[in-house]
């Protein structure tokens, strides 16, 4: 049988050093005159921020900012932004920030103008259908991590505060109308920051690899993906102000969200729950999952990473890319278990029910049920 797919790729991207002071021409391409930045509350008081302000102010374009978003986003957040943006009469979005930040700013201008709840547009079937298209307002995304790559990507992470269950919301004009990739926007993030979010990027490539469906486009870019984390970002962490390092890496988070198309598995359906119980950062989460996921998934993806390994330069096909995934993960200081970022073994009869309703579970290579992904959380808590 002859293989079949579905894809698409992203939006206008303004990459490199210094483009920040492009904002005012990024919003007149995508029709903004008066937009809200949307960001969160740590990133508010930041110079980076203060700059995008300052360019704003400067061109005419105001200096409006909403800041009260949380790690992990969540629909009260989400409430209170929309608030913002109607009080304020706006009539489009700047996000920035990492993926708390761009997810919130999204959803901002997606849900501005809807009458449903947010959750009726949850990433299932055709509910993104139910949305009115033409209330949505133009978002620009900028970056300030480089792991996420929610600025190529048509969805959001919400988490429900009463369920505690992390949701996908879908919709093809939550994509933005441009982005500013910006690696100058990075080099301040916090050492642990920059280990957790580029092994996002790395788990985003590692994943949509493995997954099984066919997308032979993802395909090559995650396998590039992972060879621009794993020789850029010892680099960033070691040397923050190393702006090579740190563009490789933003395209290397914007090429992981791409590439996960494809699909993603185990490690971001284990990873989902354990945040929105633990709030926990998802990147770090990943990389404390992913020993144990490879693990599992051996038998199906030993082959392709035989044949990848040389092209990453690891030496001993699958089994050297394995043992290297955890010098990678150790010499960032990540923790081998979960227990060191707080989380407790108390929760995973209800952890192991919401891994198996995550879209994720769909793209593991190896069929996700209730006895393994048990043994996974015994495994990595
Ligand atoms: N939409 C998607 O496709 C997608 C994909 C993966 C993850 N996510 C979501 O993204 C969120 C995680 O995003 P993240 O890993 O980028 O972390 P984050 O946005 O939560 O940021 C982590 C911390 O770093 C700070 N920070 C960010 N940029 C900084 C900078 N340049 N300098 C100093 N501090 C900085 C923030 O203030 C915050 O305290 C989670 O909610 C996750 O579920 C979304
Ligand atoms: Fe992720």
């Amino acid at each position: 049988m002859s293989p079949t797919g579905t894809w698409s790729y992203p939006t206008a991207i303004r990459f490199g050093a210094g483009r920040l002071k492009e904002l005012p021409d990024a919003c007149a391409a995508a029709g903004i005159k008066k937009p809200l930045l949307v960001t969160d509350r740590g990133l508010a008081p930041l110079d980076i921020t203060t700059r995008a302000l300052d360019i704003l102010e400067g061109s005419g374009l105001g200096r409006a900012m909403f800041a009260e978003v949380d790690p992990n986003p969540n629909e009260k957040n989400l409430a209170a932004g929309i608030e913002a943006y109607k009080a304020g009469g706006h009539d489009g979005v700047i996000a920035f920030g990492g993926g708390s930040g761009l997810d919130l700013g999204k959803m901002v201008a997606f849900m501005c103008g809807q009458t449903r709840p947010v959750w009726d547009f949850e990433d299932i079937g055709d509910w993104w259908t139910r949305a009115d298209a033409s209330a949505i307002a133009p978002n620009i995304c900028v970056p300030t991590t480089a792991g996420t790559g929610s600025e190529v990507g048509r969805a959001s992470v919400i988490t429900n505060s009463e369920t505690h269950v992390k949701k996908i919301i879908f919709h093809p004009k939550v994509l933005p109308s441009v982005v500013i990739a910006d690696p100058e926007l990075t080099v301040g993030m916090p050492k642990a920051i920059t280990a957790g979010t580029g092994l996002d990027a790395f788990a985003h490539c590692v994943e949509a690899f493995s997954s099984p469906h066919y997308h032979p486009m993802s395909q090559g870019i995650a396998l590039e993906g992972m060879r621009l984390v794993i020789e850029n970002l010892p680099r960033a962490y070691a040397t923050p102000d190393d702006l090579e390092a740190r563009a490789h890496m933003m395209s290397a988070a914007a090429m992981g969200a791409t590439a996960f198309q494809k699909g993603l598995g185990a490690i971001h359906a284990l990873s989902h729950p354990v945040g929105a119980v633990f709030n926990t950062h998802h990147g770090t989460t990943n990389a404390v999952c992913m020993p144990a996921v490879l693990d599992l998934n051996e038998p199906k993806i030993r082959e392709r990473f035989d044949r990848a390994a040389p092209y990453l330069g690891i030496e001993g096909g699958y089994d050297g890319f394995r043992a290297f995934v955890q010098e990678f993960n150790d010499g960032f200081g990540i923790p081998r278990q979960l227990r060191d970022l707080g989380v407790t073994a108390d929760r995973v009869d209800d952890m192991v029910a919401m891994a198996l309703e995550d879209p994720s579970c769909g793209g593991n290579p190896v069929t996700l049920d209730a006895d393994n992904v048990r043994a996974l959380y015994e495994t990595v808590i």
